[in-house]
């Protein structure tokens, strides 16, 4: 079984979207989770699909689901008050009613640019090896820098920069969950980082720049010429 674990429960502070959270703004004629549902919708390999929202916008949200007629979805769960607080939640509501193996795709809301390809890489990337992390390439040059200078230029060879979805064994990633919140942490950035704190052996799957986050209001004009490009075949190779 494969369950798609979505998350919608920011309120686009970084975008400044604060009258409508940025996951519900429209680009190319849809909301931008409704985008990104009907990726999940449509894959015949998903077999359902769990949402975490911010409580305050269940209803605009059960109302969306009704009116793009989404019928994968079989849990709409209150988010948390960090994002891991969120995942875990919803590693909990599908732990109780899915086996301990089922693989869960965890994927942002608000990254509506995923594809097919990308949604059977990480399923067939858990089968095979337990997890699955979306990467993507660095074209630039990678550096660190605490102040107003620059540390360290690290090699760009191995660099990625890690997306979602993040997908994993039900049982598996579930147990780290619990774990973290036993010993303490409350905010992990991501799925990915606790496998790394839990010294798991981590899988990766490379998919394509496109599958962008929307976290600005750059993000999100981008966002929308990646449709537009897209929907015209304006470059091949995308
Ligand atoms: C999971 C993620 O998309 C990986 O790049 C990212 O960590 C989510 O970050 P956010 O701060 O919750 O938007």
């Amino acid at each position: 079984m494969n369950v798609a674990l979505l998350f919608a429960g920011g309120i686009g502070s970084r975008m400044n979207s604060r009258a409508l959270p940025k996951q519900f703004l429209e680009v190319h004629g849809k909301p931008v989770i409704i985008h990104t549902l009907q990726h999940f919708e449509a894959h015949p390999e998903i077999d359902a699909i769990a949402i975490a929202i911010l409580p305050e916008y269940r209803e605009h949200m059960m109302k969306l689901l009704t009116r793009y007629e989404i019928q994968k979805v079989k849990w709409v769960i209150d988010g948390g008050k960090t994002g891991q607080e969120s995942r875990h939640n919803a590693l909990r509501t599908v732990a109780a009613e899915c086996p301990e193996d089922t693989v869960v795709l965890v994927h942002d809301g608000v990254r509506p640019l995923i594809d097919a390809k990308l949604i059977s890489s990480n399923i067939a990337t858990v089968l095979e090896h337990g997890s699955a992390i979306t990467c993507t390439k660095f074209n630039e040059t990678v550096v660190s820098s605490e102040h107003d200078h620059i540390d360290d230029v690290i090699p760009r060879d191995h660099i990625y920069a890690a997306q979602a979805p993040q997908s994993f064994k039900l049982g598996e990633i579930l147990s780290l969950y619990d774990r973290a919140v036993e010993e303490g942490e409350h905010d992990s950035i991501d799925s990915c980082s606790l496998m790394h704190r839990y010294g798991r052996k981590i899988y990766r799957v490379v998919g394509p720049r496109s599958n962008i986050k929307i976290t600005t209001a750059e993000d999100f004009y981008l966002c929308r010429t990646y449709f537009e490009i897209l929907e015209n075949q304006q470059i091949v190779g995308l």
